[in-house]
């Protein structure tokens, strides 16, 4: 990695700007593709099928059996590790459904919200260069919980593990369709994908774009969760070694990911390197990794206060804090979609079983988004019931204010009332 040494505030935006291409670059691609799909429906589909990913489809959605059979291509510890993992992620989103609080903000009138599952979803799970049905997980189990009545799946791949997960997770359709078409279509449905309320689910900087594009149509997302990222602040606490296993698990993701490390220690950042190099060589996706970590930048700083002011304004996907008092620091990281502190806590855990969810905002967006969890699929319907003490006690606030906008059926739904009290 190269090393910065201690660069000035004014060098920081240039430094800590993401590999992405051009917005507009991307969205002229994109933008074809949408329609295409809106124009042509499964037809469509199938022929960008063949011109993205080099695959002639006669049917797009997987059956019910080859829903049923997936787990008898997989081995039982596979099985067992999905296990593992769709318990700790239940049991880590099952805590996020609140039951409803009744507050009586004055006596006689009660208000509450109630939570219900988003009826119709879709979710993207990425399989163009790794099958990723760990994201089947970490999307179908909360929507799961909040009670989503139908669940879309759409990937460009066919991995078995991937089909198996979501028979657990209660997916009702799944499709063999990947990139932004497969955002298309579940936004605008076609003859044989039903069009969803809300599209879910990371991707690649296609299927970013077209979360983005067709959420100025209509259709709700989750948040931009493209190329994956990690920023690591290192200390001489830190293990060199591990620190490198971390910096290339997000690496190998992909050409356009980024990986970040920041210390005070440059005797740390000079280990790092050693190690990178030598666990980089016997990687079998070496070549992604090297491209992606061509990208990324180890630098030097003065002090933990300059560290900290850096990684809150990077707003990693993933922060890892591989410093002696991380959970101090922790308090003071107001822009990360993830924390992960100490020496023995990879980022890789997170991506996969320890419980918290992998699909998470990068890009910077990680400074107001959060990541995705069991209140990104539900709606909060807020609920009132007055009676008539209730109306007693509001009336004349709303009487008044509704006079003084001059709004007079208003007041009168209410004085009609008060006039009428038994
Ligand atoms: N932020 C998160 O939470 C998170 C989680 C998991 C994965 N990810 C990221 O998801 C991404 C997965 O990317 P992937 O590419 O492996 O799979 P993908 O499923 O996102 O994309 C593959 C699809 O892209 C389309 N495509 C490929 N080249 C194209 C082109 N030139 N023009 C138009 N469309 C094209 C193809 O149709 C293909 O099916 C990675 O970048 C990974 O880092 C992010
Ligand atoms: N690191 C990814 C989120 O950026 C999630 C993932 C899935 N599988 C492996 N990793
Ligand atoms: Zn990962």
């Amino acid at each position: 990695m190269n090393i910065i040494p201690f660069p000035e505030r004014a060098q920081w935006p240039a430094l800590l700007a993401r590999p992405v291409l051009e917005a507009k670059d991307i969205e002229g691609r994109v933008q074809p593709v949408l329609e295409q799909v809106k124009n042509e429906g499964d037809a469509g589909i199938k022929a960008l099928a063949l011109k993205f990913d080099k695959i002639e489809l006669t049917e797009l959605a997987f059956s019910e059996k080859d829903m049923a059979e997936a787990g008898d291509k997989l081995d039982d510890a596979l099985k067992a590790a999905i296990g593992v993992a769709y318990e700790n992620i239940y049991k880590f989103h099952k805590g996020q459904l609140q039951a409803p609080e009744k507050v009586e903000t004055m006596p006689g009138v009660t208000c509450w919200r109630k939570s219900v599952g988003i009826e119709k979803v879709g979710i993207y799970i990425p399989g163009g260069s790794a099958p990723l049905f760990s994201t089947v997980l970490m999307l179908g189990i909360p929507a799961q919980i909040a009670g989503c009545k139908e669940v879309v799946l759409c990937t460009p791949s066919d991995h078995p593990a991937i089909l198996y997960a979501a028979k657990l997770v209660g997916v009702t359709k799944a499709f063999r369709i990947g990139g932004a078409q497969a955002i298309a279509a579940m936004a605008y449905g076609t003859e044989s994908v039903p069009k969803v309320y809300k599209i879910f689910g990371p991707g690649n900087q296609y299927v970013t774009t077209a979360k983005m594009l067709i959420s100025k149509e209509g259709v709700a997302i989750d948040m931009p969760a493209g190329p994956s990222e990690v920023a690591i602040f290192a200390d001489d606490t830190a293990l060199p070694c591990f620190v490198a296993a971390d910096l290339l698990s997000q690496a190998e993701h992909g050409a356009d990911s980024q990986v970040l490390l920041v210390s005070t220690s440059k005797k740390l950042l000079g280990s790092v390197n050693i190690a990178l190099a030598e666990q980089l060589e016997a990687l079998p996706r070496k070549e992604l990794a090297a491209q992606a970590m061509a990208n990324s930048k180890a630098i030097l700083v003065e002090t933990e206060e300059e560290a900290i002011e850096m990684l809150n304004q990077y707003a990693a996907e993933h922060l890892i804090l591989s410093i002696a008092n991380a959970e101090e620091v922790t308090e003071k990281i107001f822009n990360a979609g993830s924390i992960f502190l100490g020496n023995y806590t990879p980022e890789s855990c997170g991506d996969y079983a320890s419980g918290t969810n992998h699909t998470l905002p990068t890009n910077g967006y990680a400074r107001a988004y959060s990541g995705v969890s069991v209140d990104s699929f539900v709606k909060k319907i807020t609920v009132q019931h007055i009676n008539e003490e209730g109306i007693r006690n509001i009336g004349p606030t709303v009487e008044a204010m509704a006079a003084a906008e001059s709004l007079d059926a208003h007041k009168n739904a209410v004085s009609i009332r008060l006039k009428n009290l038994l």
